[in-house]
């Protein structure tokens, strides 16, 4: 049984009625500052809302508070797509905050969650001090970058120059953009299979977003006539007394191999009349980093991405595999889903996991959170151990379990939500 809690009085929690969308989903807006989407965003957001996971609370006829959980697949450690909950669209009107509101939406969607079989949660956090209290922790990081490219060279690997680049309308070559991504997915933990009119979100181009830089461009990569990848970004033109000093704004990047990643970056770093790079949320170990003359001069910065929790402990750790045998008990604490809390024998290896229940003396002890950190292979164990987080009971335990839950590839969230 989940753990009771204060219902902040007067308040009701429903489903989202379909009709309801527009006031519930002003209140959202408003919590995030009230300043309006553009048309094109505002469809966008009410075509992918699921309304039987979508949450409201009310005060009398007032909406107060709102919370989604999307359907995803995510790419786990070994490859496999799992059903996961996206939780979105939280808010909780300023008339309303530190009453308990959003504590009972997190209460009820978890247990929805776990109704609906989904053995994870995941979401990005507007403040990572929000969730912990909820089970979540990060899983998940992102790179940012600032290049000076007047200064810093890249050096690409063989085959650079037989990419193919040429311009397109990014609407109009969507789908052979759609086929790298689609392609790509089962290749790095973190990712997510695109949903139905999830592909439209990498196209907005709202004017308000552009803060006087270009609309969206696109660059698509050829070989033998096959798209191998694509690149779309912003320009925003600039000149000052030395001259030009435009920036690239990078949006979106994607190769299906090293030839064609660096060709789109070697594209980027040289448009003319430009003199930085600014490059978002992209992998932590992307391959740019070891091709540039001068990493200093790229301004490289990590932040928080996806915030993982275990709604399942034994069915999450069973849908990945694990790069090296592991076979631990964990002793686990999880005061928000207590259906958790107790020990679990994991056994796996790069083929399979099993994950069970046991009562077998314990080798490894920590809370879900930390199972949430470091479940997709981005955060060591033993970098929780070293954090006074995880404590090993058994010798040699701790080590096992921080190599087989690593990744060799870096997990990576490719957009928000
Ligand atoms: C996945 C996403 O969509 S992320 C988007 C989250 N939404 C936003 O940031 C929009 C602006 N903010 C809001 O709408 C609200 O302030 C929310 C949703 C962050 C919080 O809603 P509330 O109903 O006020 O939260 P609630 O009263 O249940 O607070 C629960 C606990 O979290 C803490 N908390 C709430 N918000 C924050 C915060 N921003 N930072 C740190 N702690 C917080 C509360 O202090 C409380 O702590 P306690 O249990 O120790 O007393």
């Amino acid at each position: 049984m989940a753990p009771d809690f204060a219902k902040p009085s007067g308040i009701e929690l429903r489903t989202l009625n379909p009709n309801e969308w527009d006031i519930w989903y002003d209140n959202l807006i408003r919590a995030f500052g009230g300043v309006p989407e553009s048309a094109e965003e505002r469809a966008l957001w009410r075509d992918i809302t699921q309304y039987d996971r979508s949450l409201a609370a009310w005060d009398g006829d007032l909406c107060v508070g709102s919370a989604g959980a999307f359907r995803f697949r995510l790419t786990v450690p070994g490859g496999a797509g799992v059903p996961v909950a996206g939780v979105t669209m939280v808010g909780v009107s300023g008339t309303h905050r530190r009453r308990g509101v959003l504590t009972s939406m997190m209460r009820r969607q978890l247990d929805d969650v776990r109704s609906w079989g989904e053995p994870l949660a995941v979401l990005t956090a507007s403040e990572p001090a929000i969730y912990g209290r909820f089970g979540y922790a990060v899983g998940t990081f992102s790179l940012g970058a600032e290049i000076d490219t007047t200064r810093v060279r890249l050096s690409v690997p063989p085959g650079t120059d037989d990419v193919r680049l040429r311009y397109a309308p990014p609407a109009e070559v969507l789908d052979a953009c759609e086929a790298v991504y689609a392609r790509l997915v089962p290749g790095r933990p973190g990712m997510l299979a695109r949903q139905p009119h999830w592909e439209r979100l990498g196209l907005l181009d709202p004017e308000s977003e552009r803060d006087g830089a270009s609309p969206l461009q696109c660059v698509v990569a050829e070989r033998d006539g096959e798209v191998t990848g694509y690149a779309r970004y912003r320009v925003r033109t600039g000149w000052g007394p030395a001259g030009h000093n435009g920036t690239v704004l990078l949006s979106e990047l994607a190769g299906l191999d090293p030839a064609a990643e660096a060709a789109l970056w070697r594209f980027l770093f040289d448009l003319d009349l430009t003199t930085t790079l600014v490059a978002r949320s992209r992998p932590v170990d992307e391959g740019w980093q070891h091709q540039v003359t001068d990493i200093r001069r790229c301004q490289l910065r990590v932040r928080d991405s996806l915030h993982v929790r275990l709604v399942d402990v034994g069915a999450a750790l069973e849908a990945r595999t694990y790069q090296a045998p592991v076979d631990v008990v964990f002793e686990v604490e999880d005061d928000f889903c207590p259906w958790n809390t107790g020990r679990w024998r994991l056994s796996g290896d790069a083929k399979g996991a099993t994950c069970v229940r046991t009562t077998d003396p314990a080798d490894l002890a920590l809370t879900v959170r930390e199972l949430g950190a470091a479940y997709l292979g981005g955060v060591g164990l033993a970098s929780l151990a070293a954090a006074g987080r995880v404590r090993e009971l058994r010798q040699g335990a701790l080590a096992e379990a921080s190599v087989a839950f690593g990744s060799a590839v870096a997990p990576w969230l490719p957009h928000g939500f």
